[in-house]
């Protein structure tokens, strides 16, 4: 069988096609699907451009351990709803020489599940955690193909570019979030013998579970409306599931409501209860108090029938809807946020922050540099003045942009964060400022207003901004000047007022000099510039342990055991309050019924992790004195602090220093080829045979 099929006639109709996307033919042998050969030949075509090669060994690297524990700790929320699906769905293909596999939205892998001998077979072309799948990395393949289309995505065979996959069948399914974002990527791959045409909606009503658990938790607060034209339908997975806010706005939607209302994301959310279906907040309050009520038929304004059913948390929501009925704008605008009351708050996804105050308030623990960083933007809120937020990864730099938010006056307004880093540079573009309907090949779905617009009135959060191609910054500093954008495709521009924070781990004045980041752009978003500290270099680790425990178990207060205080300190924390949050979550349901946390409550890799700081810093340290860190607090009295014991040995090799400046010199390689490259990430991947991915991902992890 030919990989690469001629185009139908007509061409290039490939996306748009969602439903009938990439759906397996009945033999894979004899019937053809137009769309699909469409999209795989698109997916060739960009392999070629991007100069991979078919024959070559493909890039195997896998994130290092500990860079895989910061993807892992990223995605954790992704993990724990994917977890169970991922088990359910491996139950269907057991013995069928095929693996579950679940990637971040980079097409990094995270978790796979599969027969012990497949996996072992899968391994070899690098079929496990760690290792990236996009496109651009391992060529057409299901999972980085279904990142770029975003639609469910079949790879059977020699349909992957490369020659090293074709004994694969990849079904995958990308995992969106309430608004559209693209979560990950839910993948079965097994040999391609064992082909079989209904794995594909497996995988999707999986990919659908995972979708609507996540919204489920992301709008727990609020009222859900369950829809669907035939009534048996509420309460399956082939339902619509919207979110509204109570003044009746729709503040979420899962595939299967914009799919039966056919409305993108954006459209809905300019919608209401009134003008969908001519019905209120109040009038549905009434009718679902009872858990005996029956679903409502209703109409859409352009006569469908649908009937509908109302969840909530029921009293807490009516008191809500009477707080929004009565108070103005004025008086809810610093109200607490987590009542479910804002619409912001519930259009963006919550960030689990402990629960001692909103806003800024929230954010001080007790270290003088956040406390400086604090002071600092409060001088220059509701200012018009741009903010760039520094600091490494997990050191709360988006929680800080959603807390500038939050005290501004644009807190009623949306928060819309965009991260740089995980769109693809070719997509990016759009994705920022919109597109028309068929504006270009790769347009999905109808037409998009694009993020700046959608954050008109509000915030734009652009996060990981060092990431931004370079071809783009000169459009994004056009925009920012003028405050009006043309969508791609589009002769019309709109004219938008947003509040401009942007965040990076990078150096931008070292990118600057290399010619990588604009000057003007620079100084046009940095009006002003804050670093957050690494958590290892503040000095309110128990400070932030104690709020975070407290708010992960509010009836029973935590503490921590001596010895696993010390391991905390004792920690580099490169996943900084990301990884302590991750920690400290899984410790306290592990201590369910205990109230000190032990090492027993602690994960093994966190262990591993921590015990390699301590050896790293006793290292670096004299050996006689071995001082806590400088800037470590005194222990409280119920936790005093042990004199450093031996840690007991870290796994070999990871203390081996032939491991670590193997790893030093690849990395010393990898910065030698950029430099002398002159900062041109695509020459210097040629030049050592790696792919850009995996260049950004080892600088970025190492800076
Ligand atoms: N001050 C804090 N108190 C409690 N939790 C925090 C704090 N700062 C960060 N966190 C936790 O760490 C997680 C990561 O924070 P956030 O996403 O803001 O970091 P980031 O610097 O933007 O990360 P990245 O650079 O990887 O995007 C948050 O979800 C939150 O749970």
């Amino acid at each position: 069988m030919s990989g690469y099929y001629p185009p139908a006639s007509g061409g290039r109709q490939r996306r748009g096609l969602e439903s009938a996307a990439r759906t397996a033919t009945a033999t894979r042998s004899n019937s053809r699907n137009p769309a699909h050969e469409s999209a795989i030949e698109h997916s060739h075509e960009r392999c070629a451009a991007l100069g991979l090669s078919r024959i070559e060994r493909p890039d195997h690297s896998p994130l290092g351990r500990s860079d895989l524990t910061v993807a892992r700790e990223r995605n954790l929320r992704l993990y724990s709803h994917a977890a169970p699906v991922m088990e359910m769905l491996f139950e269907q293909i057991i013995n069928s020489e095929s693996m579950v596999v679940l990637t971040d939205a980079t097409g990094t892998i995270l978790h796979s599940i599969g027969d012990d001998e497949f996996l072992g077979r899968a391994a070899k072309v690098a079929l496990a955690p760690g290792a990236n799948w996009s496109e651009s990395s391992k060529g057409t393949n299901a999972v980085g193909t279904a990142l770029i289309d975003e639609v469910p995505t079949l790879v059977h065979a020699d349909e992957h570019f490369m020659h090293a996959n074709h004994f694969l069948t990849c079904s995958a399914a990308p995992i969106l979030d309430p608004r559209g974002n693209i979560l990950g990527v839910l993948d079965v791959s097994g040999d391609q013998r064992s082909y079989h045409q209904h794995t594909m909606a497996l995988v999707k009503m999986s990919a659908r579970m995972i979708e609507n658990h996540w919204l489920t938790d992301d709008y727990r607060n609020v009222m859900r409306l369950h829809l669907h034209s035939r009534v048996e339908f509420i309460g399956t997975l082939m339902e619509g599931i919207l979110a509204v806010a109570p003044d009746g706005k729709i503040v979420g939607a899962n595939r299967g409501a914009l799919e039966q209302l056919g409305l993108s994301g954006a459209a809905l959310r300019m919608h209401s209860l009134g003008s969908l279906f001519g019905t209120s907040v109040s009038t549905l309050v009434d009718r679902f108090r009872s858990p005996l009520a029956l679903p409502m038929q209703v109409e859409t304004s352009d006569g469908r029938p649908f009937h509908i059913y109302a969840r909530f948390n029921w009293p807490v929501w009516t008191s809500v809807t009477e707080a929004a009925h009565t108070s103005t704008p004025a008086s809810t605008s610093h109200t607490d946020n987590s009542k479910p009351i804002l619409p912001e708050t519930l259009a963006a996804p919550p960030v689990s922050v402990p629960a001692a105050g909103t806003g800024l308030k929230q954010l001080l623990t007790g270290d003088a540099q956040v406390e400086t960083v604090v002071g600092k933007i409060r001088r220059v809120l509701n200012r018009d003045i741009p903010i760039l937020v520094l600091g490494e990864t997990g050191t709360g730099k988006e929680l800080l942009a959603r807390a500038i938010h939050q005290d501004s006056e644009r807190a009623r307004q949306p928060f819309v964060a965009v991260n740089c880093a995980s769109i693809p540079d070719t997509l990016i573009e759009a994705e920022l400022f919109g597109y028309e309907e068929g504006a270009f090949t790769g347009a999905r779905r109808k037409g998009s207003v694009g993020k700046i617009v959608q954050a008109n009135g509000g915030t734009l959060f652009l996060d990981e901004i060092g990431d931004m191609p370079i071809g783009l910054q000169a459009h994004l500093l056009r925009v920012l000047q003028e405050r009006q954008v043309t969508p791609l495709g589009s002769t019309k521009s709109v004219t938008v007022d947003v509040a401009i924070i942007c965040a990076t781990h990078r150096n931008l004045r070292e990118m600057i000099a290399a010619q990588q980041f604009r000057e003007d752009l620079y100084y046009r978003l940095n009006g002003l510039a804050v670093r957050l500290p690494a958590l290892r270099e503040r000095t309110d680790l128990l400070a932030l342990v104690q709020r975070i425990l407290d708010q992960q178990s509010p009836q029973r207060r935590l503490s921590l055991a001596p010895d696993v205080l010390h391991l905390f300190q004792s920690c580099d924390w490169p996943g900084n309050v990301r990884q302590l949050f991750n920690v400290l979550r899984t410790a306290a349901v592990m201590a369910a019924g205990d109230s000190v946390i032990t090492r027993d409550h602690l994960s093994d890799d966190f262990i591993d992790d921590a015990q390699r700081g301590w050896a790293r810093r006793a290292h670096a340290e004299t050996p006689a004195a071995v001082p806590m860190s400088a800037t470590a607090p005194a222990a409280p009295p119920t936790a005093p602090v042990l004199p450093l014991a031996p840690p007991a040995p870290a796994p070999a090799e990871a203390a081996s220093p032939v491991a670590r400046s193997l790893q030093d010199l690849e990395l010393e390689a990898i910065r030698q080829a950029v430099e002398q490259a002159g900062g041109n990430i695509s020459e210097a991947s040629k030049r050592l045979g790696i792919s850009r991915n995996t260049i950004y991902r080892k600088l970025r992890w190492q800076s």
